[in-house]
Parts: structure tokens; C-alpha cells; sequence
């Protein structure tokens, strides 16, 4: 069968950003650039010319921008998206005659040729373009045939000066033939998320652990501790779930399941009597007290990222009214939910395989609608990975269409492909292995891969040294100087990052048993009090370290993360900087918690916008000291005085 037109000359292939060939979208925040590249060429000699389209998904009209030529028919365009929502992308290319004309007519008579049929072939493409113009720029092409047909062969420097005019270069890129243009045959999407997304600084706290000792906390003994944890410089405070917890099969402290009549259960255990996914549990207070810190933590400048957990207490409201979502096995009892090797006894997982899926999807939907219209706009969502990707695709998709404001953090550890579907399926922000990665080669190849192609488009890390479940071992037995160099790789690595507190700032490094990455007394099972004025706490670095964040760009991206040599395997180096080199950060580690750790770092200067045969000025903003560095550098760090510096570039002009 002949193709509908035979005369699209040009191939379109090659392009990036596209992911999994085009099947889901690549992810940025308003402002930001999208740089395209593609091979775009013909059969022969022709020049060929193209575009990169964009628009907003809701819009129906094309802008544009015109692709340069990188190198090997390679091609590149940038474009800035400036609309929260969903925009597309796609290539247009084209066999260019004019252009194809004007270098080959400057090659005739710069080796002394005829060309008195070559003007006339010029003159025809100009006219028609005139054709293709309006109004004065018609009127120019027009002028300019006429001059075209005018010119003598013998006028050689009116024929090179006519000819090859870049105004009328300029004019005829305007209107070129794009009648045998060939589109490329998918239009790319793109999700564009609010700042946030790419910039944030998160706290996890137990609302439920502020209140007078001894006894269960509300939101408003948490709205107490609001200056506190804004004072540190965090602009998300995530809540593990805020829901009533069930009775039947509750945990007792440490993870015991024969509990005591007064442990209070875990937040993960969601739904009693009291109410599900859509209440609050009694002991915190009522929608509106809830409402109200929701609006108190915004005078504070933080938003509240609530935990998303679809699952079951087998006391949830769900479990008499929707059996069918729940898998029965044949003795008639739900099979407890599990992490291998973790077992939760205390709730049922939801059947994704139910008949009745639909109803299901609706429910778990309005869930996020019922917090979103109580103020709500993160949620950090529990154990995805065991939750359906199609369910998370259409819950995610649907919601950001009509709040594109909404984030997901996806608190998934699991396997490396796991991990990045759910990215791709719409989550904004991705928990990580960094929590586990603590030698210089491992972050160094895991950030390596994070920050290239094609990780950098769908997934943004979001970095956590602890989390209630996640007590490392170099954190148990590194002490004070451990807590703070994991901090500051946290804080500077990513420009996501979060801890899980006051158990951090405090330095809480007791695992419940030894081997295990479970704290001992753990807030997830009781209620737990805290000494922040202790001498121990590492407050006072982790709000220096905020402040620094806020105030340099360059910590607000990873796009620029580059790693640097050093002479020791215990000091790590980086940068960031931002496009135009107005922000450069250098930022040194020392990676051993027992020992001062000292050798080189050399640094890749045209990296930084640095001359490399003239020195510079580095300003740690950690200890407000000078220095004055090069290409080489010695370093020494002594981790029980400060692990780290986080270097402010000041070239001397
Ligand atoms: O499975 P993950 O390591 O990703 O952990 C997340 O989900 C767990 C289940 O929701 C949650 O576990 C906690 O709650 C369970 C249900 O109440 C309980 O049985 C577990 O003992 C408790 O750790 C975990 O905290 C969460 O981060």
C-alpha cells in the first residue's frame, strides 16, 4: 500500500527526553527549561530545518522553537514551561529548499560560476514564500524577488551581498515550505509540579508525642512545636497517618504483639470503630482541630504532607462493608499484610484483584479528595510498591487534573525497576537507597545515576538519613559526628531531603536489638518523649544547613551534581552550581565518624566556570571560615568538630 504522502523526505529519530518510548511523561516544576535533542536528516544533500512544538496540554495552539545543529545531525532546542498541569512535545522537520539554494549558490560563486538560472531558482522560492507571508513581511518578499531577478551575473559583490543576506535569511526562516514536513508520530508529556516538588525540606514528627508526658498528644499540643521545627528550616511536616487505630491483633511496644491495655497501637493501623481513612483519631481531636494546624503550620511557612496507607485495621469500617476487597482464604480469615521479612499483623492488605475494582478505585480516590478539600496538599504514600501501578496511574492522573498542585511521595523500598515504574506511573517525589549508601563509591554511583539520563526526568529522590523504621548501623554506632555528616550529605546531595525527628536532632541511636534497624522503644508502637535542649542535639547544625539551602540556588537542583576526586576514601566532594555559575557550592565530607580524615581534592575547574590558572576564594558557610583554593586542595575534617564543609565559590575577578 502507498504510504498518504511519499514526499516527507525527512526521518525523525533519536529523541530525548522520551520515555519508554513516549509512554510516560518526563517530570519538571514551573520555570523550568525542557532541553530536547533529536536526529533529524534526508536522503542527499538538502538542508534539512525543524522545530520542537509545545503547548499545554489544555491549549490547542502550537509555540514554537527552532532546533540548532549540535553535531552529527544531531539537534537541540530548549523551551521553558511556564504552566502548572500538563504540557506535550513533539518534532516537526523539513527538507529546507531556500537554504539548500543559498549554500549552494554561495559554493557556485565562490569558484567563479553561473548561476544566472540559480538566482531565478531563488527568486521562485522567494515569491512563494510571499505567498506564504502577510502583510509588510509579504510586501519585503516580495521586494526582495524583484531585487533577486534583477541581479546580473556580473555584479559579483551585489550578487553575494543580495544573495546571501542574512536580513532576508532571517525573513525566509519565518515562512519556510513545510509542505512535506514530517511530525514526529507522538506527542511527548511532560508534568509540571509546583517548586516544591524539586525543592523541599521535610520533618516527620508523631503528633501524638507532644503533648504533657505521659500522656497522648493533639494537634494542638503539635501546633505548640510548630516554631520550633519551622525555626530548623523545614517547609514540610509529614504526619504518619492521623486516623483512629484498630484493637484486634494491635501491637505492643517494641513491636510485641501481646500489647498492654494501654499502648496506644500503631498510626499504620488504621480504622476502628471510631472511623477509617476519612477520620481522625479521637485522642488527636476533631477535622476542625485538624484544619486548624493544617492553617497554623502555613503561618509557619510548612505545608502538612499527610500518610497516605491503604490498609486496613481489621477493625476498619471497610472490612464488614467491602469484605469483597479484602482476600479471604479458605478457612474465611484475611491474610495479614507483609513486607518480607516484615510481618504488620495488625492489618489486612487490599485485594487489587477484587471484582469489584472499580468501586474500589473510587473510594481509595475520594480518600485524597476528602483531605485535599481539607487543606491538604502532600501526601506521602505507604508501601505503593504493594498497591496495583495501573490503580496509581488513574488515582494520580485523575487528581493532579484537576489539583496539578497535589504532590505524591512514594515511600517504596524495593527493587531499582519497582522503584522507578512508580515514578513514572506520576509520583513526584521517590524515597531512596540512600538511608543504606554510605561509602564514597556507593553514593557517588547511586547520585551518579540518579542525576543522568533517563532517571533525572522521571524521578526525584527524596533523601532520608533515618525514618522510624530505618535506623542505619553506621548511625547506632557512629554517634553525634555520625548523625551530623549524614545530614549534611542528606541536605546538600539533594535538593529533597528529610529526617524523621526529634529522634534525629537528638541523636537517638539505640536499635532495639543488636542487628536490627528497628530503634528500641520505637515511636511507632508508644509515645515518647523528647529532650530538644539537650546538649547532645545537633539542632543548631541542622538549622545552619536549612538556612544555606534556602539561601544558595545551587542546593535547590541535583542537575548539576558533579563529583570531584579526592586523594581519601573516607572524603567525598561535590558541587552544584546553578546554569550561570552566580551560585557554585563545593561541599567536602568527611565520611569516617571516629577519625579526622584529611588528603586532596581535586577539583574539574571548567566545571565550576573556574579558570584553572587562577585561584579563587571558598567561603565555608558551616564555620564561616576562608580559603583560598585551586586546582588541588588539602583537607581535614575532624567529625567531632564539624564533618563537613559546604564551600561558597567567590572568584576573584
Ligand atoms: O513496609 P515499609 O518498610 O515500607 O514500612 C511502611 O509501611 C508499614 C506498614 O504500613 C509501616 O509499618 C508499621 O505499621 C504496621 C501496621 O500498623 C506495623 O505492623 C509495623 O510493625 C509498623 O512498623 C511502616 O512504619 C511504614 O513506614
Amino acid at each position: 500500500m502507498l504510504p498518504a504522502e511519499g514526499r516527507r523526505r525527512v526521518q525523525i529519530e533519536g529523541i530525548s527526553p522520551e520515555i519508554d518510548g513516549g509512554r510516560f511523561p518526563i517530570k519538571r516544576t514551573v520555570g523550568e527549561e525542557v532541553r530536547v535533542e533529536v536526529d533529524i536528516f534526508a536522503d542527499g544533500h538538502d538542508v534539512v530545518n525543524g522545530v520542537v512544538q509545545y503547548r499545554p496540554e489544555t491549549s490547542y495552539e502550537w509555540s514554537e522553537v527552532l532546533l540548532t545543529p549540535i553535531v552529527n545531525d544531531r539537534w537541540q532546542a530548549s523551551f521553558t514551561v511556564s504552566e502548572l498541569g500538563r504540557y506535550v512535545y513533539t518534532v516537526l522537520a523539513w527538507v529546507d529548499h531556500f537554504i539548500s539554494w543559498r549554500r549552494g549558490i554561495a559554493k557556485k560563486i565562490a569558484a567563479g560560476q553561473d548561476v544566472s538560472v540559480d538566482i531565478l531558482i531563488g527568486a521562485q522560492f522567494v515569491e512563494e514564500a510571499s505567498d506564504r507571508a502577510t502583510g509588510n513581511d509579504s510586501v519585503q518578499l516580495k521586494t526582495w524577488a524583484a531585487t533577486l531577478r534583477s541581479i546580473q551575473q556580473e555584479d559579483a559583490v551585489i550578487l553575494e551581498q543580495k544573495i546571501l543576506s542574512p536580513d532576508l535569511l532571517a525573513l525566509m526562516n519565518k515562512y519556510p515550505d513545510r509542505k512535506y514536513a514530517t511530525t514526529y508520530d507522538k506527542e511527548l508529556a511532560i508534568v509540571v509540579d509546583r517548586e516544591r516538588a524539586s525543592f523541599s525540606t521535610w520533618y516527620e514528627l508523631f503528633p501524638r508525642s507532644c503533648g504533657e508526658p505521659g500522656k497522648h498528644g493533639t494537634f494542638k499540643d503539635a501546633q505548640a512545636r510548630l516554631p520550633y521545627i519551622a525555626d530548623l528550616g523545614f517547609d514540610v511536616l509529614y504526619l504518619p497517618p492521623i486516623h483512629p487505630i484498630g484493637f484486634q491483633f494491635r501491637k505492643g511496644k517494641n513491636n510485641t504483639t501481646t500489647p498492654e491495655p494501654d499502648d496506644v497501637g500503631v498510626p499504620w493501623g488504621i480504622g476502628s470503630e471510631a472511623g477509617g481513612h476519612k477520620a481522625i483519631h479521637p485522642d488527636l481531636g476533631n477535622i476542625t482541630d485538624f484544619e486548624e494546624f493544617v492553617a497554623k503550620a502555613a503561618d509557619y511557612g510548612m505545608e502538612i504532607a499527610l500518610d497516605l496507607a491503604y490498609q486496613c485495621s481489621p477493625d476498619h469500617p471497610y472490612v464488614k462493608e467491602h469484605p469483597e476487597w479484602f482476600l479471604h482464604r479458605p478457612d474465611g480469615t484475611i491474610q495479614y499484610a507483609e513486607n518480607p521479612p516484615k510481618k504488620y499483623q495488625d492489618i489486612y492488605p487490599i485485594n487489587f484483584e477484587t471484582e469489584d475494582w472499580q468501586n474500589l478505585w473510587e473510594e481509595l480516590k475520594s480518600v485524597v479528595l476528602f483531605w485535599i478539600d481539607k487543606g491538604v496538599k502532600i501526601f506521602r504514600v505507604d508501601n505503593p510498591h504493594t498497591k496495583a501501578f495501573p490503580f496509581w496511574e488513574w488515582m494520580i492522573g485523575e487528581v493532579k487534573r484537576d489539583y496539578p498542585h497535589v504532590l505524591f511521595l512514594a515511600e517504596a523500598f524495593t527493587r531499582p525497576k519497582v522503584m522507578y515504574r512508580l515514578a513514572k506511573v506520576g509520583f513526584s517525589q521517590s524515597y531512596t537507597y540512600f538511608t543504606w549508601h554510605n561509602t564514597k563509591w556507593q553514593l557517588t554511583t547511586y547520585f551518579e545515576e540518579l542525576t543522568s539520563y533517563p532517571a533525572y526526568e522521571i524521578f526525584r529522590p527524596n533523601v532520608w538519613p533515618n525514618t522510624p523504621d530505618i535506623l542505619h548501623e553506621y548511625l547506632q554506632h557512629g554517634g553525634r559526628p555520625a548523625f551530623m555528616i549524614r545530614l549534611a550529605l542528606a541536605a546538600t546531595l539533594a535538593a529533597n531531603y528529610g529526617i524523621y525527628g526529634p529522634a534525629y536532632e537528638v541523636c537517638e541511636n539505640r536499635p532495639v536489638k543488636e542487628g536490627s534497624e528497628e530503634y528500641l522503644n520505637s515511636e511507632k508502637y508508644q509515645i515518647r518523649e523528647w529532650d530538644l535542649d539537650s546538649p547532645y542535639t545537633i539542632k543548631h547544625l541542622i538549622k545552619q544547613v536549612n538556612k544555606i539551602r534556602r539561601e544558595h540556588q545551587a542546593l535547590q537542583s541535583n542537575k548539576s551534581l558533579k563529583f570531584h576526586n579526592t586523594s581519601n576514601e573516607q572524603i567525598i566532594c561535590y558541587s552544584k552550581q546553578t546554569d550561570n555559575f552566580s551560585d557554585v557550592i563545593i561541599v567536602v565530607v568527611n565520611l569516617d565518624p571516629y577519625n579526622t580524615q584529611s588528603g586532596v581534592v581535586s577539583l574539574q575547574l571548567h566545571l565550576l566556570g573556574l579558570n584553572p590558572y587562577q585561584s579563587y576564594q571558598v567561603h565555608d558557610l558551616l564555620t564561616d571560615a576562608y580559603y583560598t583554593w585551586g586546582e588541588h586542595n588539602y583537607v581535614e575534617l575532624n567529625p567531632f568538630v564539624m564533618p563537613a564543609h559546604i564551600l561558597k565559590v567567590n572568584p576573584i575577578r
